[in-house]
């Protein structure tokens, strides 16, 4: 089955190419982003999460794999250590996280967001919420989280993931615990901002420091508690 490729709210802002009457109309949209906010922190707050986590993680892992396995047991584990757990809301890792959380018998977010493609949230989440822009969903996710997990992921995990660092790294928000799921898949890239970045003097030694890269769940769960 073919699905039919629509165009985002997020697309339509950013693109250079309006007509004039768009031009003329675009601080209008304004009123949306605002509206998208208000949504959402209504919906958080009234959702009364505790401590939560975010979990980001591919939306590409196969519900077969081991990966998704270790998604699951992750969720689990933030669950039965008190947190909540707050995902994208769909497939793959985000999936995981919340069908742990959800067996767990915590509350178990999900951020949607819309993509050209339908996806739907997933079956696991108990709280949705769905955003046109990204930026808006990222600001949830770092003012309803206190710490965060990264399963493997893609462009769209690394994303969030330096979002969150940096703002650790510049002192926007407390100290939030940041774990990296899987030496193998992360190693690379921890090695990398040693190498060049460090090496480069582009950040501290202390700024890889605000990573702990494990394999060891229970590990990633007490790192939580690092605030
Ligand atoms: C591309 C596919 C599904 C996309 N669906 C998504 N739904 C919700 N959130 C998403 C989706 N895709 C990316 N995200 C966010 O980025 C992270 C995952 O991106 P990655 O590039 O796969 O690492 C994730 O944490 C989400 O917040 C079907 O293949």
């Amino acid at each position: 089955m073919t699905s039919k490729r629509r165009v985002t709210a997020d697309e339509h802002l950013l693109d250079t190419r309006h007509s004039e009457e768009w031009k003329q109309k675009a601080s209008w949209r304004v009123m949306k982003i605002q509206a998208e906010f208000v949504e959402g922190f209504d919906t958080l707050e009234a959702a009364d999460l505790g401590d939560a986590i975010g979990v980001y993680g591919s939306a590409r892992t196969p519900v077969d794999s081991e990966e998704y396995k270790r998604g699951v047991e992750l969720g689990h584990k933030l669950g039965e250590a008190g947190f909540s757990v707050v995902t994208g809301g769909g497939p793959g890792a985000m999936e995981a996280a919340n069908r742990g959380a959800a067996e767990a018998g915590v509350k178990s977010v999900g951020l949607g967001i819309e993509l050209p493609f339908e996806q739907g949230i997933n079956p696991y989440v108990d709280i949705q919420l769905d955003f046109h822009y990204f930026f808006v969903r990222k600001v949830m996710f770092l003012k309803y989280s206190c710490g965060f997990c990264a399963l493997p992921g893609g462009y769209g995990t690394m994303d969030e993931l330096f979002e969150s660092l940096t703002l650790v790294q510049t002192e926007k928000v407390g100290k939030f615990p940041i774990a990296l799921i899987g030496i193998d898949y992360w190693g690379g890239l921890v090695d990398w901002l040693r190498r060049s970045m460090v090496a480069d003097g582009k950040i501290n030694p202390e700024d890889v420091d605000l990573l702990l890269v494990t394999d060891d769940l229970d590990e990633a769960v007490a790192h939580m508690g690092n605030r």
